[in-house]
């Protein structure tokens, strides 16, 4: 059973809703990778399983929805390999500001450039780093509001469901409680076309920091995703815990399931 420990403090969404500054985030975190020393870091563990995942040819079609994609392309950069059509979306418009302002083109947009390099060799360098930007903005149609604690994620927009969607660290800053986390398996599956995928990265240890302060609502771990994933439709589960040494404990996971 997933534990709840309960919070006292601020919630992790209504901090970010109120004081996440999107640009000083990726200049702090992101900013010094350069992926070729090795070390295990939350990026790698996200483009090295997307690029498995979507690689892996499990999962196709053409419009892919990332929920809680945040002011980073990470989450989108192998799906551009794959998919034409995809729909970017996040719960802040910081954050969307900051995604649409690399979509435009805009010269104060943050650097990928050393992203695009790393995915380049993932992919065999059949795609030069120079074409990867180019080929992500074009597929990207749209950044988007969602919310994935309603039923309907997308809001107000009415949209076909999705040939996979796919949604990275995003449910641990949403939820408060497993029941919350719960249901929000649920929404986002109810986005995903039946026989089509979904795809979710995550941390059982469900810890978030932020700046110093640290949030960790409750733990998870898979038996309680399964069933979730289950009880909202989904079979052909497939969940890999990943043990990784970073500055502090988590259990990484990568999950895929296929909608009935
Ligand atoms: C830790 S970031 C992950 C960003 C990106 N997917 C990645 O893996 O690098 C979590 C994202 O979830 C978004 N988020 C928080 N609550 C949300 C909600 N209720 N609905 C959708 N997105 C939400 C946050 O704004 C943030 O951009």
């Amino acid at each position: 059973m997933a534990e709840s420990k309960g919070t006292t403090e601020e919630s992790v969404a209504e901090y970010y809703t109120q004081a996440f500054k999107p640009r000083e985030y990726l200049d702090k975190h992101f900013s010094s990778f350069d992926g070729t020393d090795g070390k295990e870091c939350v990026q790698l563990f996200i483009m090295n399983n997307l690029h498995q995942t979507l690689g892996s040819g499990a999962f196709q079609g053409k419009r892919l929805l990332d929920i809680g994609t945040g002011p980073s392309i990470l989450s989108v950069l192998s799906a551009s390999k794959y998919f034409s059509d995809i729909t970017c979306s996040d719960y802040l418009e910081v954050c969307r500001e900051e995604l649409q302002k690399w979509v435009d083109g805009d010269p104060d947009a943050f650097d990928w450039g050393a992203y695009f390099r790393y995915v380049s060799k993932l992919e065999g360098n059949s795609s030069s780093p120079d074409d990867i930007a180019p080929r992500l903005r074009k597929s990207i149609k749209g950044v988007v509001h969602c919310d994935v604690k309603q039923s309907n994620p997308l809001c107000a927009e009415s949209v076909d469901p999705f040939d996979v969607v796919v949604s990275s660290f995003c449910l641990e800053l949403a939820c408060d409680t497993p029941d919350q986390y719960r249901a929000g398996v649920g929404n986002m599956t109810s986005l995903v076309k039946h026989g089509g995928g979904l795809v979710i990265l995550g941390d059982f240890k469900n810890n978030i920091i932020v700046e110093t302060e640290k949030y960790a609502d409750f733990d998870l771990n898979e038996a309680f995703l399964r069933d979730a994933l289950v009880a909202h439709g989904c079979t052909d589960i497939e969940i890999r815990q990943v043990s990784m040494v970073d500055e502090w404990p988590c259990e990484f996971f990568h999950a895929t399931a296929r909608k009935v």
